[in-house]
């Protein structure tokens, strides 16, 4: 317990730039919104901006401030109704932020993304330099889910993941998710009374997943799995993530002080180039290709770029250009990368030599299926 208190106060004390997720369940009493927890992560967080660092803040809760504002204390089900739900309780929402953070002279900004604007290159450097701008003129970040246009297919469904990406755009080196329970345990303990608390992860196999569970409150939404889930695509991308209590007055300082416990998830890679942050973090992958275990040892040991001779089958209907992952003989996901040829092509070309694909297609693009610059290993 020591040996990790020091450790999670230590990365929190070295963070330069860093996201912090508040969930639902931390920001919303039975009442409505927690005022007084809201002053003081205000002032924490004017605390750690005072020390030098930057702060992006995460937050969840406008659709649980509309159940609070509507009186409702089932969370709507259908999208047409998360999305009014989601309207009514964005403006509440921030509006309380403003005053929050206005008590300690900080000036804060209201961003709202869908998926569907990170996974475009293009809108993606562009919600990058919004981002850095707003540093440069001292402005707090606050960033939701565009939960009113979102549709189902472009939608992140839970604030951990779109945390993890915003972390990726903004180039952070810590995610802090602020939720209802002090990290990730053997199993959920609301469940399993004698779960046991897990100090620190160093990578995210079977065994972490199948631990993370369901949310069990009326307000959260992703519950462990996709805390886990996010944690995954930081520490992949080189990115520290720690899971801790926000519940109460001054959660946050608590949590940076050693004073509560948390779960310190460690990268086990230097952080990755932003290309491949973008790959890692903001797109969505439309296939699988499966390989043999040569390609898995070329890619691993040699960085080299996926040949289709390593290939050995296809799932999905992708197209050129589109994101896949790349799956082992033992069926562990082992990188994800931009394909040169669609899936009906590779499903032509596996297991065949790169020579070969001129007279197998009739024309070659590449002579690989996805280049090294365009493929991210998972550590
Ligand atoms: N292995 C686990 N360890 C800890 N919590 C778990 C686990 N599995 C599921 N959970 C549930 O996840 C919940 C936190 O997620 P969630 O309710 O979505 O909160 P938030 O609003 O903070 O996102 C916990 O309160 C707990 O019920
Ligand atoms: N964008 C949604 C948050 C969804 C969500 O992930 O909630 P939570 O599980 O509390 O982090 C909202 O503002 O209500």
């Amino acid at each position: 317990m020591a040996q990790q208190t020091t450790t999670l106060v230590e990365t929190i004390d070295n963070a330069r730039r860093i996201v912090i997720k508040v969930g639902s369940n931390v920001l919303l009493t039975g009442g409505g919104l927690n005022l007084p927890f809201l002053y003081t992560l205000a002032e924490d967080i004017c605390e750690i901006r005072q020390s030098g660092r930057e702060v992006v803040v995460v937050t969840s809760g406008s659709i649980a401030t509309a159940m609070a504002r509507l009186s409702r204390t089932i969370r709507p089900r259908t999208l047409p109704l998360k999305q009014a739900y989601a309207a009514i309780g964005q403006m509440g929402l921030m509006w309380e932020y403003e005053r929050a953070f206005r008590v300690y002279g900080i000036a804060v900004a209201q961003i709202l993304l869908t998926r569907e604007d990170l996974e475009d290159r293009k809108r993606y450097l562009n919600s990058h330099n919004t981002f850095e701008a707003l540093f440069e003129l001292g402005v707090l970040p606050i960033v939701n889910e565009n939960d009113t246009v979102a549709t189902d297919e472009i939608r992140f469904g839970d604030n951990d993941s779109l945390s993890a990406m915003v972390a990726g755009v903004v180039n952070a080196d810590l995610n802090i998710i602020l939720s209802d329970i002090d990290g990730l345990y053997t199993a959920n303990p609301q469940l399993n009374p004698i779960a046991e608390h897990i100090p620190v992860v160093h990578s995210i196999d079977q065994r972490i997943e199948a631990m993370a569970g369901a949310s069990t409150s009326s307000v959260g939404t992703g519950g462990m799995a996709t805390k886990v889930s996010a944690a995954r695509t930081c520490i992949n991308a080189g990115i520290n993530v720690i899971i801790g209590c926000g519940k109460g007055n001054h959660a946050l300082r608590r949590l940076s002080q050693g004073l509560s416990r948390g779960t310190l998830f460690v990268p086990a890679t230097d952080v990755v180039s932003a290309r491949k942050r973008w790959i890692l973090q903001s797109l969505l992958s439309r296939g699988q290709i499966f390989v043999d275990d040569g390609a898995v040892k070329a890619l691993r040991e040699r960085d080299a770029s996926l040949l289709p001779i390593g290939a050995t089958s296809v799932a999905g209907d992708f197209e050129r250009g589109d994101c896949v992952e790349i799956v082992d003989p033992h069926g562990n996901i082992i990188a994800k990368g931009l394909v040169y040829y669609n899936a009906t092509e590779i499903e032509r070309i596996k297991g065949k030599k790169s020579t070969e694909i001129e007279h197998v297609l009739g024309y070659t693009f590449h002579n690989d299926l996805i280049h090294r610059d365009n493929l991210v290993l998972y550590t």
